[in-house]
């Protein structure tokens, strides 16, 4: 296995906030579907409010999680290790990949939730497999919303191009509950003995990436922590809402609209004081569903960016390799084979 080395980051460029895109699922139809097609172009990250998964839904889940991250270690351990799915500690995937988080990664079909579940606890596992599947429900036809109002926005004569994938009884979405404990950055380490990734008073919680999915839906606590990178070395850091969820464009999406949207590159740093907790879902399609770009978001006499692929070859792929490198890159068409 490869280890990760911890490079400092201390000398990267200005971190400042950004006031994301804020879509109201309550406003006037055409607006919002303009709205979000443009977000998706220009930060392929977004908030969304007035989203209808309630209070109690997401409470629920957030309490679950909370309780889960306070057992002791040795309980947690038995729903682990992460191989994918499970509980993981600091290590991310199977390359070496490594950050100061503790997650749960799940697959969210009712019946693997139920198994896990009782993993993860004895007396209460009815009430945590309740929690998971009613958010991941709720979330689940948020995403179909956001993604029939992408349809529409971008005006392909299908618009439920993309929600259908992941409506489909065997789409591949995957839940991930994430807790970054506080972290003190010690200064006497500087001398060069703390040697893990850190960030002025931050350390990484989870590295740079791009998400390989169509959509992730991110919903955190009132802790910073998220970043996205506009440019190579610059980050600019979201400002935590918990009462709205901010969406970003995955991989297979970029894929889809040819290009037209950007899956853009992010990580979460920890806060020296406060645990920071975020729930992502993943919408993914099914193992075998064919990813192509749409034919109306290819040009005439081109042919489309990337190489067609199956997700489950696409999932292949992004395991086999670094949490930081760029996957689509391997399903890029060479610029000579795009023109016809
Ligand atoms: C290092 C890795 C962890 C990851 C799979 C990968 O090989 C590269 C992508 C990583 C990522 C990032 C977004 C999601 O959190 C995730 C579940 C996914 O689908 O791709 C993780 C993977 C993981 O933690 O298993
Ligand atoms: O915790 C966060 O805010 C980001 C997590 C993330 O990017 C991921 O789980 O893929
Ligand atoms: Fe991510």
């Amino acid at each position: 296995m490869v280890v990760a080395s911890p490079t400092p980051i201390r000398d990267e460029k200005i971190v400042s906030d950004i006031d994301l895109p804020i879509i109201d699922l309550s406003a006037e139809r055409s607006t919002v579907t303009k709205l979000i097609v443009q977000a998706c172009e220009d930060y392929g990250f977004f908030k969304v409010i007035n989203h209808g998964v309630t209070k109690d839904t997401i409470a629920n889940m957030e309490d679950q999680s909370l309780s889960f991250f306070a057992k002791p270690m040795a309980e947690k351990q038995r729903a682990g290790p992460a191989n994918p799915f499970g509980y993981g500690c600091k290590n991310i995937g199977f390359s070496g990949d490594m950050g100061e988080v503790e997650y749960l990664l799940l697959n969210t079909s009712p019946l693997t939730i139920a198994q896990i579940s009782k993993t993860i606890s004895n007396d209460s596992s009815k009430i945590f497999s309740c929690a998971v599947d009613a958010y991941t429900e709720a979330v689940r036809e948020l995403a179909c919303e956001l993604l029939e109002l992408i349809g529409e926005g971008l005006r392909v004569p299908d618009t439920s191009v993309f929600s259908k994938l992941i409506r489909d009884v065997d789409s591949d979405a995957v839940l991930r509950l994430n807790h970054y404990p506080p972290i003190m950055h010690n200064k006497d380490c500087e001398g060069g003995r703390d040697t893990s990734p850190s960030y002025n008073h931050s350390k990484v919680g989870f590295g740079e990436h791009s998400d390989p999915q169509i959509l992730t839906i991110l919903r955190s606590n009132d802790v910073g922590g998220l970043q996205i990178s506009v440019e190579d070395g610059v980050w600019i850091a979201v400002t935590p809402d918990p009462t709205a969820f901010c969406v970003n464009v995955g991989d297979m999406f970029q894929a889809m609209t040819n290009g037209r949207f950007v899956s853009v590159r992010h990580r979460a740093l920890t806060n020296s004081y406060k645990s920071r907790m975020s729930m992502a879902y993943f919408c993914a399609p099914p193992l075998n569903a064919k990813i192509s770009a749409v034919p109306d978001l290819v040009a005439p006499q081109r042919l489309s960016l990337y190489k067609p692929f199956t997700w489950a070859e696409y999932k292949k792929a992004t395991y086999s390799l670094r949490l930081g490198d760029s996957r689509l890159e391997l399903f890029r068409r060479g610029d000579e084979e795009i023109a016809l």
